[in-house]
């Protein structure tokens, strides 16, 4: 049997091009490995090893150790300058800001300090889902779908929490063992999709798988994307080697379009006031109608998918952090679980139950603090052609800022002993303070501040904090009062994962459960 070589249409062989294309793809690396150890000139001091000689460094590679050098510079820059320093991340040059241009988040307009494009360029989300981001429709679908109707959703999360659990967990009579980091990101996964995807696929089994692949791939796809010298080809480049990233999300799409599609044709085909469900498909349809480019299945479907992987991984993460903790200082376990007993004796499993636990309110935000899921947030890119800072500082179009979360939450100045973790400090404090205010007070975890930092800040903090919060207080109070939890033979917080200056939980823990 023979194979024969395919000749291209005009009958030159491929072999003819072999060379030319081998020397061209050769050069261009070479290219790219160049500016990788290029450093260009900023007005502002360089903290941080070129992108190449840092990669070449091994395990110390700055990608894994980037909040040591953030907080390097908060140090050696910020704090006595009280000015920004530059540095490579996400293999771009970014301004970190000193903390007093916190206020300029505030002021600036949503499209002049632009989080959305800067996400998209750091993820080479252009690459596979073109101009998504451009789009106001994600935000709008946390804002005024899901946060003006916290009430009505939280006995549906209650109830799909409950379905989680018998799937996941079930009643072992014995202790069982679990991996607590993939135990959250279960049931995390399903409690969003009953809002943010809906009834009709929130405990289908292939759009569950598809989706979570999907969900992990937008970041992998990120990061290969920046560790690829790329140089000047880099958007083209991003464009082919995201064939596989574009996979899964072709796969998932399979999985949640044919249901838009239907949702999409009843409410063209109905009176737009009957249809009434209580998840993100609806709010999506409602808050793209008349939008020519948005209104339609496949850009709501894809839009969904995105929404899910801000909506998903981040608050599952965070209720991974809660039970290491609470196994680590057992101590908190009977406060904790007796506020949970007694909230939910009061309430039912409601909002309001939600909102009167306020010691596992500040276990959350103390876990924030200190274990926030970026060392840096509030990354912008300037979109205007300057933008001026409230000092008359200007930066022009392109520049990309950010401000260095961690070292802030930690700096002694801030917080008295700052790295000891001291779940009820916030408690305390808003007990000092208390104005009288019930639900999100001043140091209440999902409100952001100077300090509080883990859900950004200004025009774009975070939409969904408020609905993070509450699903991490209901899944990790149904845990704790229905489970008794141990780990065996650990002795401090098991070791996060650090990449580019973004965090997940330790992600091989095991855990044992047992009813009570
Ligand atoms: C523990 C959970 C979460 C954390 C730590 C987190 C963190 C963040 C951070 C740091 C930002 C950028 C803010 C800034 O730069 O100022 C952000 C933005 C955003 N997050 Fe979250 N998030 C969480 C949960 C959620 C959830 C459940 C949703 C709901 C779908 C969500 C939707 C969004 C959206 C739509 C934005 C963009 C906001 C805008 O540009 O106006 N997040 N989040």
């Amino acid at each position: 049997m023979s194979i024969s070589v395919p000749v291209l249409p005009w009958n030159i062989p491929p072999s003819s091009f072999t060379a030319p294309v081998s020397l061209i793809l050769c050069l261009l690396a070479s290219l790219g490995l160049l500016l990788g150890l290029h450093q260009p000139k900023s007005q502002f001091t360089r903290v941080g090893k070129p992108w190449l000689l840092s990669l070449l460094s091994g395990k110390h590679a700055m990608s894994f150790t980037m909040e040591h050098h953030v907080a390097e510079g908060y140090r050696k820059v910020i704090k006595p300058t009280n000015r920004p320093f530059v540095m490579k991340w996400w293999a771009r040059d970014y301004n970190f800001l000193p903390p007093k241009y916190l206020v300029d988040f505030k002021r600036a307009g949503t499209h002049s300090l632009s989080f959305f494009e800067n996400l998209s360029t750091a993820f080479s989300m252009y690459a596979s889902v073109g101009d998504l981001y451009s789009s106001d429709l994600m935000v709008d679908v946390v804002k005024r779908g899901i946060n003006v109707r916290l009430p009505k959703l939280v006995p549906l999360l209650s109830d799909e929490c409950d379905y989680a659990f018998r799937r996941e967990i079930g009643g072992p009579k014995e202790w069982k063992a679990f991996t607590a980091a993939q135990l959250s990101q279960k049931i995390m996964h399903r409690v969003t999709s009953r809002i943010l995807i809906g009834t009709e696929l929130c405990r289908d089994e292939n759009y569950l798988r598809s989706s979570t692949t999907l969900n992990n791939s937008v970041f992998i796809n990120g990061l290969v994307m920046t560790m690829l010298p790329l140089g000047p080809l880099r958007r083209l480049g991003c464009h082919f080697f995201s064939f596989l990233h574009r996979r899964n999300i072709r796969n998932a799409m399979k999985d949640i379009l044919p249901v838009v599609t239907k949702r999409f044709e009843e409410f063209q085909n109905q009176d737009k006031d009957s249809l009434e469900a209580l998840d993100a498909i609806q709010w999506s349809l409602e808050f793209s109608a008349g939008n020519k480019k948005e209104h339609n299945p496949e850009w709501i479907a894809l839009s969904l998918l995105h929404n899910l992987w801000a909506g998903s991984a981040a608050p599952a993460g965070l209720v991974t952090q809660m039970i290491f903790q609470t196994l680590l200082e057992p101590q908190y376990l009977d406060p904790l679980r007796s506020e949970a007993v007694k909230a939910i004796g009061t309430y039912g499993w409601t909002d309001k139950a939600l909102s009167s636990m306020p010691l596992i309110d500040s276990f959350i935000r103390e876990l924030n603090r200190l274990y926030p899921t970026g060392a840096v947030t509030c990354a912008r890119t300037v979109m205007d052609k300057t933008f001026q800072f409230h000092d008359g500082f200007q930066l022009p179009r392109g520049s990309r800022i950010a401000i260095p979360a961690l070292a802030i939450h930690t700096d002694p100045d801030n917080f008295p002993d700052p790295m000891k973790f001291d779940g009820f400090r916030f408690a305390k404090m808003n007990t000092a303070e208390k104005s009288g205010e019930e639900t999100e007070a001043k140091w209440g975890a999902s409100t952001v501040s100077e300090t509080n930092l883990a859900f950004g800040f200004g025009k774009h903090s975070c939409t969904g904090r408020f609905y993070a919060v509450r699903k991490a207080k209901l899944i990790f109070s149904k845990l704790i009062m229905q489970y008794d939890l141990k780990w065996e033979g650990v002795m401090s917080m098991p070791p996060r994962l650090s990449i580019n200056g973004q965090f997940a939980a330790n992600q091989l823990q095991k855990i044992f459960l047992k009813q009570r």
